[in-house]
């Protein structure tokens, strides 16, 4: 097995993210931290901050700070998402943010993440997380693409009922599963 990583659900709004640079790769990444958790507490940090992304203020939970990152900026933050332009400065901010540790994410340098983001697909309550270990984040977004689109939607209303099926059913544990089991079946025949 050669991907490693795993993957785990964050929840943004418990999990604040501390976002260091302004420019078109925080773009992206903040834009699909909101795409999928529009509920994420993100704070942004840089001198220069692309229209696009004081765009998501009204709308979202999104703290501007239109300034120099300092160190004490981490104090406060469990994950951090670096992404100036200053391969030195990343470097820097990355060391001082494992001193304190934090998980960080320094975007698009491989051997500095602790965390890769991944490619998201939702659908209703169903989520899907895309990783190809680094080798091909284009891969990751084409696959989501394909997925987004062959997803039908009534996966929304399938959960829907069998959360309630759940909820109605009574006995032991080994009963329900016996009973999930057997409702579930025809989902994974032919
Ligand atoms: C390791 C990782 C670390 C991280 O940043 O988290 C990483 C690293 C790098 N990305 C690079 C470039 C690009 N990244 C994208 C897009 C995405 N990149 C994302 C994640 C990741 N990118 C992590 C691995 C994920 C995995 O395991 O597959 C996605 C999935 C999620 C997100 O960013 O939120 C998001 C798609 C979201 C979506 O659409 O669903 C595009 C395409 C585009 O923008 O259209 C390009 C340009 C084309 C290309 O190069 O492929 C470079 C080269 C930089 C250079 O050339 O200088 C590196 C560095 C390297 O490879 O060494
Ligand atoms: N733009 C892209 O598509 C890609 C970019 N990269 C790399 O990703 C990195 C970032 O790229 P971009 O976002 O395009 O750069 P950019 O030039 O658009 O943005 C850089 C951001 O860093 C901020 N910054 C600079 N000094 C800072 C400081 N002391 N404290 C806080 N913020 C500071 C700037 O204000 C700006 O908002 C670069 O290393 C670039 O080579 C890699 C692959 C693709």
């Amino acid at each position: 097995m050669s991907n490693l990583l795993y993957p785990i659900f964050l929840k943004l709004d418990k999990v604040p993210i501390l976002v260091v640079g302004g420019g078109n790769v925080a773009l992206e990444k903040v834009s699909f931290m909101f795409k999928s958790s529009p509920n994420a507490k993100v704070t942004l940090i840089a001198p220069e901050i692309k229209e696009e992304i004081l765009e998501y203020q009204g709308e979202y939970s999104l703290k501007i700070k239109k300034r120099k990152f300092e160190n004490s900026d981490l104090e406060g933050f469990q994950a951090l998402i670096v992404a100036t332009e200053d391969k030195l400065l990343n470097y820097q901010i990355w060391q001082e943010a494992k001193r304190r540790n934090l998980v960080v994410n320094v975007a698009d340098t491989p051997d500095l993440c602790d965390f890769y983001l991944g490619s998201i697909v939702t659908k209703g309550d169903l989520k899907i997380a895309i990783s190809t270990n680094g080798k091909s984040p284009t891969f990751a977004k084409r696959f989501r693409e394909i997925l987004e689109e062959a997803l039908p939607e009534e996966i929304e209303e399938l959960l829907d009922n069998l959360q309630q099926f759940r909820n109605s059913l009574k006995g032991d544990f080994e009963t329900k599963v016996k009973k999930l089991n057997e409702l579930t079946a025809s989902l994974i025949e032919n």
